[in-house]
């Protein structure tokens, strides 16, 4: 079975992940592809700084991220033409990976996907698992992880789907509110009613 995993920035779904590859279930990441697919070299890399301008590379050849982010998190045009250049490439490597763990006879893969709803890849998987979080306690989370400002956590928060209308699509929801724990055992519960421990 394929799952996709989801959740609003910074919800806990990365925690979620390292929680179900305990269990040697593999996990396909769309944020760790989303970096690989603009490494020096790549040509979505060159089309990101023929579409935003040169200062998008960093001295190292790279891809500066923080500019970038600031500038389409706050402006969905540029987040769109962001999302064109790069939607496609995520999308055909985490299908290469799904396939390839298929290929090594893994019964069960989980697609780590941020924007799972948004870019309608939901149908992609069997069953959707939904990492919840307050938004107060998101916003908290966020600001202390990326030691960002309230307005910048906020930007990029408000330039998703509102977490409570993910909660109406998804399959099963773990509230991550919560400790880590109590994350835990809302797992466990959910992997044993889908069969998949
Ligand atoms: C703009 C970029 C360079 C900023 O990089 P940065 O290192 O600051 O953030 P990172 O990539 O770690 O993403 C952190 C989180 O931001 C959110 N996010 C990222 N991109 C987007 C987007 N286009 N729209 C909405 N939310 C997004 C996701 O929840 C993600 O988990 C980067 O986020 C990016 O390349 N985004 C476009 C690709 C994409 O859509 N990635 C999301 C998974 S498919
Ligand atoms: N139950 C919890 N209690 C306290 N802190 C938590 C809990 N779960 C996650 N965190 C912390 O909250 C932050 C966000 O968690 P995590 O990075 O797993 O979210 P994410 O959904 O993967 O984020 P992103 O969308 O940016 O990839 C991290 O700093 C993490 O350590």
């Amino acid at each position: 079975m394929d799952i996709g995993l989801t959740g609003g920035i910074a919800s806990g779904k990365s925690t979620v992940a390292d929680m179900i590859r305990n269990y040697n279930i593999p996990i396909v990441d769309a944020d760790v592809i989303a970096r690989e697919v603009v490494e020096p070299g790549e040509s979505a890399l060159e089309e990101i700084v023929q579409s935003f301008g040169s200062e998008m590379k960093a001295e190292d050849g790279g891809l500066d991220r923080k500019r970038l982010g600031s500038v389409i998190f706050n402006n969905e045009d540029k987040r769109e033409l962001l999302n064109s250049i790069l939607h496609p490439a995520i999308r055909k490597r985490m299908l290469e990976e799904v396939a390839s763990y298929k290929n090594q006879g893994e019964p069960h893969v989980v697609l780590d996907i941020p924007l799972l709803y948004e870019s309608e890849l939901n149908h992609l998987v069997d069953r959707t698992l939904l990492v919840y979080v307050d938004p107060s306690t998101q916003l908290k989370r966020l600001m202390e992880r990326d030691g960002s400002t309230e307005q910048e956590a906020s930007d990029r928060i408000q330039s998703q789907m509102p977490i409570e209308k993910k909660k109406e699509l998804a399959d099963a929801v773990i509230d991550n509110t919560g400790s880590r724990k109590e994350s835990e055992e809302q797992l466990v519960h959910v992997l044993r009613k889908w069969e998949i421990i």
